[in-house]
């Protein structure tokens, strides 16, 4: 689609996964389950203002499409970078995940969209983990949405939107359900809440808690699977997100970019420990 959008040019994407499972002889019922979800999200795309392949695609067509994401991005040119599930382990749990894409420009994020499929409907839920399938369900007549929104922002504008997402079977609006998000007002740090990564391999969550007492916060951590975090940021549901991976951990692109920029235009601000930008120009490996 992105290929389509752009006059068929040959598209740069830098992605995290690659066709080697897929292809594997004993794979077979994964690959037809993947090429029967492919064509029946993309024989939706006409719900949300794109056009739909004349034909179903076929399973080499779909391998070829995935392992056309193989760029190792770099500081030169334009480089789209896709994580398509980020927080694996929430959505297998049935918890938050994220889908993200962002496009980066002589190594500068320009553009982000962070797709939130669980994103509650209240913040308080944010944090529920394993009970979170038994949080109530809205009926799909109600005009309020249950859960699951979509984030994006553009650099430089100074703006950050939301589209909640489409339940039952809704059109697409977009101008009219878009809401503008903007990082919290709180600048108290009694009163800010911080969020941090749910796994204590993926970051330090005690040396998180000293930062967070020599700050002066008081409030229980929210811990939360995925780039939902900088989402909650963005949308002003929490004040702070800290991570602090263990030495050698190289953290990956896909992992920040579409967040990063959309927190930025939504009023906050992103760095690494020692106050720097983060660095989206390196190469890939
Ligand atoms: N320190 C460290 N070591 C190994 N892997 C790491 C680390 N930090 C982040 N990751 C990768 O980032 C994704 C989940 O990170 P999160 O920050 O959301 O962590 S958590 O799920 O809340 O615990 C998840 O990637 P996905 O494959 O996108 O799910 C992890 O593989
Ligand atoms: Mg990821």
């Amino acid at each position: 689609m992105l290929s389509a959008s752009f006059s068929n040019q040959k598209v740069s994407i830098v992605a995290e996964e690659d066709v080697q499972t897929l292809s594997n002889s004993d794979s077979v019922g994964l690959l037809t389950a993947v090429v029967n979800t492919v064509n029946e999200c993309l024989a939706e795309a006409p719900k949300y203002g794109l056009q739909s392949p004349k034909e179903a695609l076929g399973t080499s067509q779909i391998l070829e499409a995935i392992s056309r994401c193989n760029s190792t991005g770099g500081r030169n040119g334009r480089h789209w970078v896709l994580d398509p599930v980020d927080g694996t382990l929430g959505f297998v749990r049935g918890d938050q995940y994220a889908v993200a894409l962002a496009l980066i420009e002589e190594g500068k994020v320009v553009i982000g969209v962070l797709g939130c499929p669980n994103y509650p409907r209240k913040k308080e839920w944010l944090n529920h983990h394993q009970s979170y399938q038994s949080m109530p369900k809205m009926s799909d007549t109600s005009d309020t949405w249950e859960k699951g929104c979509v984030l994006y922002a553009q650099r430089g504008s100074g703006e950050a939107w939301m589209q909640p997402l489409i339940h039952g079977n809704k059109k697409h609006t977009w101008s009219n359900s878009a809401q503008r998000v903007q990082v919290s007002a709180i600048d108290d740090p009694a009163l800010a809440t911080f969020c941090e990564p749910v796994e204590k391999a993926n970051t330090n969550h005690s040396f998180t808690a000293g930062v967070a007492h020599s700050m002066g916060l008081n409030k229980q951590p929210l811990r939360v699977h995925s780039m939902v975090k900088y989402a909650a940021i963005a949308r002003g549901d929490a004040e702070i997100f800290m991570k602090f991976a263990q030495s050698g951990y190289k953290e990956k692109i896909w992992d920040h970019a579409a967040g990063v920029i959309i927190v930025e235009e939504a009023g906050g601000v992103v760095t690494d420990a020692g106050g720097h930008p983060l660095d989206f120009s390196g190469v890939c490996t």
